[in-house]
């Protein structure tokens, strides 16, 4: 039973008793959070493919907030989309960029990142779509994944003549071996689903976002006999390098990220891999 929607987007929703708030629907992020569990579903909302811009990272950021300061006992994060959990940050924000808005991005991303990665409730990724850059990083900020069957999951940047900065590299260095992680960092791999399980990118496969959800919320009935104090500790103390690594370096690293986008060798291949995206959803 669905109690409420926490906050869709910047608006806050009242209680409805039913599956959404009426205009939840039409926000960048819904939350809706079970009456018996008290876990909370977060479910990006940006069609058609949950490309992560500012307005997007920035309505995450506030969700993580929301769910922090209500004590959440645990978040699923998935999305609305019937075939992608999120294509990765959106090239138009790194496209002809502004600056300032490139820096605010940034960022943002960085917020969303520390909140997520760091988080003290329990997260889980019910990845229900393909899954290339950013929202791979997104679901490997989570503590456990679970991907549905025929999808493509990856950090592949230097498919695109980037370079994952080092806390991308950490979280997937976090989920798989240092091994394997190097392998699909330099290869910009992008996993099927079973690749991905073999690796250890994702922990579970599921046939169905039902099946994924109730996989994810298994997951976090786990934690129901552990002291959640304990439990967050734990977690935090495991990723605090990664964590104060970043926090150490914010703005060389937006410097880093400004630098290297604007490169024009960089934006032409940003423009070419814009016009092949375009050119194959017109067919
Ligand atoms: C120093 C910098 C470090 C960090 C750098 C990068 C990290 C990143 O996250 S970069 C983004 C990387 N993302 C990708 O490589 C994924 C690109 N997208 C896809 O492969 C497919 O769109 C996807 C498999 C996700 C979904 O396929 P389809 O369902 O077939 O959708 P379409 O391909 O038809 O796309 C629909 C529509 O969306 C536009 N699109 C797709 N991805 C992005 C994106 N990341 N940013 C902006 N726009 C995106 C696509 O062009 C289509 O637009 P229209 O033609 O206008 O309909």
């Amino acid at each position: 039973m669905l109690r409420s929607v926490l906050r869709a987007s910047t608006t806050r929703l009242g209680v409805t008793g039913s599956r959404f708030c009426s205009s939840a629907a039409d926000k960048l992020v819904i939350t809706e959070v079970d009456d018996k569990t008290g876990y909370a579903t977060v479910t990006l909302n940006r069609p058609p493919v949950n490309s992560l811009n500012l307005e997007l990272l920035t309505a995450i950021s506030e969700t993580l907030d929301d769910l922090q300061n209500n004590k959440s006992r645990g978040m699923i994060l998935t999305s609305s989309s019937k075939s992608v959990f999120s294509a990765g940050l959106d090239i138009m924000e790194m496209y002809k960029p502004k600056v300032d808005r490139m820096k605010e991005f940034w960022s943002t991303l960085q917020d969303v990142w520390f909140k997520l990665y760091g988080s003290p409730f329990p997260t889980v990724a019910a990845i229900n779509g393909h899954s290339p850059a950013g929202g791979c990083l997104l679901s490997l900020c989570c503590e456990y994944r679970v991907m549905c069957q025929n999808y493509t999951i990856g950090l592949n940047e230097t498919r695109l003549g980037i370079v994952a900065p080092t806390w991308f590299m950490a979280s997937m260095r976090n989920a798989m071996s240092r091994r394997d992680a190097e392998m699909a960092l330099t290869l910009g791999t992008l996993f099927t689903t079973d690749e991905a399980l073999k690796v250890g990118l994702v922990d579970e496969v599921a046939t169905s976002k039902e099946d994924a959800i109730a996989k994810a919320t298994a997951f976090l009935d786990k934690f129901k006999k552990i002291s959640p104090q304990a439990r967050s500790m734990t977690k935090q103390a495991l990723r605090s390098k990664d964590i104060m690594e970043l926090e150490d370096n914010r703005t060389q690293d937006i410097d880093l990220f400004v630098y290297a986008v604007t490169q024009p060798k960089v934006q032409k291949g940003l423009e070419m891999y814009l016009e092949a995206l375009k050119a194959k959803s017109a067919k």
